[in-house]
């Protein structure tokens, strides 16, 4: 893969920061990595595993030059960075994030920046429940999807910055906008997280078990419900709290679903049980089936992690429509 960009400026070297740093150099995507982060103590860590040529804890000096900067802080936190980055940034220099939420992404950075630099949303669907510098890894990305959601009118060269770059991590890009992504990431990704987080608590306060029965008989489903739920609590809180409204439309669905759930057991209705079992048996089979099919274009792809381009596939992300239930309205 050839150099995106000569100098790639990444704020917050975390999870996400560092994996994209550590692609970067992998694949040679930019001549220069600058890292900046706000605790010391990671810019120590990026400094002793080599991430970046420059590593700094100071925004204004780090950003200079920049061709391309990528914002990997907590969603809560993307808009006080770019207001003070935005006086210093090159004219020309585009910037992005990976903000798992964006439509208050894009609310929150847009009105600090001027016109000489573009703002190129973006969301790496993938990650895990580690964070901070040591646990990113360069394949982080590879065959996964990452979502862009560039406003209207965009400048064409900028929005083609940010996907090469994607595309050189090894992602399949999307674009969608910014309330779409929001209403298809709260069904997929945050109400899932929630009802880990929920579950898991409530295990916590049973008082009939103890903890070390939790512990001891956590087999299957409340086994990777504990994983999830080991998410990094200030990400959680920003994602729950930046994306309300598609996260309590969700919530609302899931919560009469599971009442009709309750009335089936509570009724013996083992054909409504049986019925929904069987449906959800087909979705996993199909994201299953999917997974292969990628992997398997993907197979004889010139460089290991990276396809060589922008794949569309309608059906890899749910066609979410508001307004209808599984039961029906009033049942
Ligand atoms: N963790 C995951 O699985 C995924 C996370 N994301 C998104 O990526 C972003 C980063 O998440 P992670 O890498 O997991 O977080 P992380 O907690 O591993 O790293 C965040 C880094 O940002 C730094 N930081 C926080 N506020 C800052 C500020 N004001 N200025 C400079 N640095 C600051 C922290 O010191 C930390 O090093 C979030 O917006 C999250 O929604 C997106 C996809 C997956
Ligand atoms: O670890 C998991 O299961 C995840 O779901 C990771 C993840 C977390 C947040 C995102 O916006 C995207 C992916």
């Amino acid at each position: 893969m050839s150099e995106v960009v000569e100098r790639i400026a990444i704020v917050g070297l975390g999870l996400i920061g560092s994996s994209i740093a550590r692609g970067a150099r992998t694949y040679g995507l930019a001549r220069t990595i600058v890292a900046i982060d706000r605790d010391p103590a990671v810019i120590e860590r990026v400094r002793a595993l080599g991430l970046a040529e420059t590593a700094t804890c100071d925004p204004v000096e780090g950003v200079r030059d920049a061709d391309l900067v990528i914002l990997c802080v907590p969603v809560g936190a993307i808009g006080a960075v770019a207001e003070a980055i935005a006086p210093h940034l090159k004219p020309g220099a585009v910037v992005s994030d990976v903000g798992s939420v964006k439509a208050a992404v894009v609310a929150a950075v847009a009105p600090h920046l001027s016109d000489a630099n573009t703002f190129v949303p973006a969301h790496p669907v993938a990650g895990t429940e580690y964070s901070g510098p040591d646990s990113g890894f360069a394949t982080l990305f590879s065959n996964r999807w990452c979502i862009l959601t560039p406003p209207e009118g965009a400048e064409a060269s900028a929005v083609e910055r940010v996907r090469s770059l994607w595309q050189g991590l090894g992602a399949i890009v999307e674009t969608m906008t910014p309330e779409h992504h929001d209403l298809v990431l709260a069904i997929t990704s945050h109400v899932p997280h929630l009802i880990a987080y929920n579950i898991v608590g409530t295990a916590a306060d049973l008082e009939e078990v103890t903890q070390s029965e939790v512990i001891k008989f956590s087999a299957g489903g409340f086994r990777d419900f504990t994983r999830i739920a080991a998410s990094d609590p200030t990400m959680w809180r920003d994602i729950f709290l930046t994306n309300r409204d598609a996260v309590l439309e969700m919530l609302g669905r899931f919560n009469e679903d599971l009442s009709a759930l309750s009335r089936a057991i509570r009724w013996g209705d083992g054909e409504a049980l049986h019925e929904l079992f069987t449906r959800t048996r087909t979705i996993r089979r199909g994201i299953v089936a999917m997974g292969q099919e990628t992997a398997e274009a993907d197979f004889g792809r010139a460089r290991g992690g990276a396809p060589s381009g922008s794949v569309r596939s309608e059906s890899a992300l749910p066609d979410v429509a508001v307004g209808t239930s599984r039961h029906g309205a009033g049942s």
